[in-house]
């Protein structure tokens, strides 16, 4: 990737691009990377808007494959300058089991590693979560953190364990040699909770509410605050990371960038109904209904449940003993370090964020009925 008068032109390749965030990037990526030639999308299951792209400037490559699956990885890696990794199973609810987590998370981050070093590819991008620092099983607070903050980073649960493992696993990677002598620059992006056009959690209270006649009803005090992020924004760093890289590799190189926006600091459910409330929702209660040793109650009941019912069939709600806690746990973040590092600001306000997630919603509106 050597400057010359002439635009270099990149190979980049997004794992997970059919996902909810994947498609922010890979829709980023082709709006604004202008040193773009090719895109190599890789997921396990390919969408069909995919087809779309296909007749844009850019080369569009669609790559049906798993992450697991090392000869796959490498087959897709070959001639990639940039490698996205966004591809990860996202399951608090469990809906997968502990090893396949493992195994998608943290196995397939060490095949994209590897294919990176056999390939010759310099730059790897990964996209981590908070949930790897926290909140912890303790339920400490997390108030308003950067990336430096002392925190307790102690986890049981299989998904903050695999993306934990998966970060360390892409951050000692920095500076390997990879075929052809040159060194591996990686870093890894820490997204709070995303938000935003796509958000299946947003769609499923949005359902949830329409079923209860137009009515939520609140869970969790007020004024346990959660950090969420515009899924525009997380595209957005994810794209000027990779662009940046090269330039700032001794710099950026091996290092850990929660994600951020100005969206504000609310708790879950009020920060949801900045968005269900548009759309004729109402949040009922200044203060939980339920007294929080019932939820926990509830939840462990859910848990069990889901052990007895698992040989006969998926019982996964939303309110388990983890959920609970990440929901009853505030866990914000207040950092610059992507600004100081490689100059982001966010492209989309909070006011663009909120209009375009509540027009998603009411579009899914007409899906619902
Ligand atoms: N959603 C959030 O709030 C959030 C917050 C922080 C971090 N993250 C991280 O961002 C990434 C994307 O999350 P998302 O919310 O878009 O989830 P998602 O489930 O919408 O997207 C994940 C994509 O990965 C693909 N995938 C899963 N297993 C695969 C495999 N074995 N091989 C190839 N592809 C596979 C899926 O098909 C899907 O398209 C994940 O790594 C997740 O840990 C998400
Ligand atoms: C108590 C119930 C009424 C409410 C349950 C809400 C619960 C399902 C929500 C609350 C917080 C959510 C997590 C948070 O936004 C951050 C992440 C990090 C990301 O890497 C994966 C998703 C996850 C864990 C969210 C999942 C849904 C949670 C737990």
């Amino acid at each position: 990737m050597a400057e010359s008068a002439q635009a270099p032109k990149l190979v980049y390749l997004v794992t997970g691009g059919c996902g909810f965030l994947g498609e922010h990037v890979v829709r980023m990526l082709l709006e604004r990377e202008p040193r773009l030639h090719e895109l190599r999308i890789f997921d396990l299951h390919l969408s069909p808007w995919l087809e779309e792209l296909k007749t844009g400037p850019v080369q569009v490559t669609a790559i049906q494959g798993d992450v697991t699956q090392a000869h796959e990885v490498a087959a897709a890696v070959a001639g990639a300058h940039v490698v996205i990794h966004t591809a990860g199973l996202v399951d608090v609810f469990g809906r997968a089991s502990p090893d396949t987590i493992h195994e998608v998370n943290v196995q397939g981050t060490q095949n994209v590693i590897e294919a990176c070093v056999q390939a010759g590819t310099q730059f790897l991008v990964y996209t981590s979560s908070m949930e790897v620092v926290g909140p912890n099983i303790k339920g400490h607070p997390f108030y308003r953190g950067n990336e430096d903050t002392p925190y307790e980073a102690v986890h049981r649960h299989p998904y903050p364990c695999s993306k934990a493992l998966a970060e360390q696993l892409v951050l000692k990677a920095n500076g390997r040699k990879v075929r052809g002598g040159l060194h591996l620059v990686t870093c890894a992006l820490r997204p709070t909770g995303i938000y935003g056009e796509g958000h299946q959690i947003m769609r499923d209270f949005y359902h949830q509410g329409l079923r209860l006649g137009g009515r939520l009803f609140r869970a969790i005090p007020a004024s346990v605050e959660h950090g969420r992020v515009y899924v525009g924004n997380v595209a957005w760093m994810h794209v000027l990371v990779a662009r940046k890289l090269e330039q700032q590799a001794t710099l950026m190189g091996g290092q850990v960038y929660f994600c951020y926006d100005n969206s504000p600091y609310k708790s879950y459910e009020d920060f949801n109904m900045e968005f269900l409330g548009p759309c004729g929702l109402r949040l009922v209660g200044t203060r939980p209904l339920l007294p929080y040793w019932l939820l926990v109650f509830l939840a462990t009941l859910n848990a069990l449940l889901q052990w007895l019912l698992r040989p006969l069939l998926l019982y996964a709600p939303l309110l388990n003993p983890y959920t609970l806690a990440v929901a009853n746990t505030t866990f914000t973040v207040s950092t610059n370090k992507a600004q100081r590092h490689f100059g982001y600001e966010p492209l989309f306000s909070w006011e663009d964020s909120r209009t375009r997630t509540i027009l998603w919603v009411q579009a899914t509106e007409g899906l619902a009925q």
